[in-house]
């Protein structure tokens, strides 16, 4: 499997890059081994799962009038995926960037749900759930199911060669099996070859 890098990047806030185009090829001379593969399609459906869960998040922030951004909830979770990314040999640097995105993308996702509701002039949902009793566990199981992935696909992803699927935001919310281009920055921008070759010590 290939990876078809973007063939150009656009500046978002001054701070992100979004790759323009996120087509991901497999190819046959390439072929990478089976379990990574296979792991790194869990690490797609953990991903999409997590950014689909965003809709439930909005809502309930939508009802309550809570602001989208919960900056004490992000460094909680944050400082244990650090914590849990050591105990899976994995570079707690590079997982913690993995997942800051996925947190940017989920707000990406919630602040075009506000920015449609309120120009629907949109009432309360009638059938909320609860952020903190119900959506946020749900979250915080995928964490380490996303960083055990992560783990056995790391390989595959130091060398380039992932293949996940992309689509805009509001094609995620409407039920497709993607994750956004946000979300993929950390899979594609060369960070992980990064952090190999920063925490690797030659062999003399
Ligand atoms: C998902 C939420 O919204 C935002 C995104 C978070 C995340 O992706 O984990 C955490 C806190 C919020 O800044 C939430 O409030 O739980």
């Amino acid at each position: 499997m290939a990876l078809i890098l973007p063939t150009a990047a656009t500046p978002v806030d001054g701070q992100h890059l979004l790759p323009s185009a996120c087509a991901l090829s497999a190819g046959k001379a390439e072929n990478i081994d089976r379990t990574q593969a296979e792991a790194l399609a869990t690490v797609q459906a953990l991903m999409a799962a997590r950014l689909t869960l965003m809709t439930q998040v909005a809502q309930t922030k939508w009802n309550t009038g809570a602001p989208i951004e919960d900056p004490a909830r992000e460094q909680q979770l944050l400082d244990d995926i650090r914590l849990r990314a050591a105990q899976a040999n994995l570079s707690p640097d590079w997982v913690v960037h993995f997942f800051r995105l996925q947190v940017e993308a989920g707000k990406e996702i919630q602040y075009m749900l506000f920015a449609q509701w309120d120009s629907e002039e949109r009432g309360k949902f009638d059938h909320p759930v609860d952020l903190r009793a119900d959506i946020r566990p749900r979250l915080d199981q995928m964490t380490p199911k996303l960083i055990g992935a992560l783990s056995v696909a790391w390989p595959a992803i130091v060398s380039g060669k992932v293949h996940l699927k992309s689509c805009s935001p509001r094609a995620l919310i409407s039920g497709a099996g993607c994750v956004t281009p946000l979300s993929l920055v950390p899979l594609m921008d060369g960070s992980a070859r990064a952090d190999q070759r920063r925490t690797v010590t030659p062999i003399p």
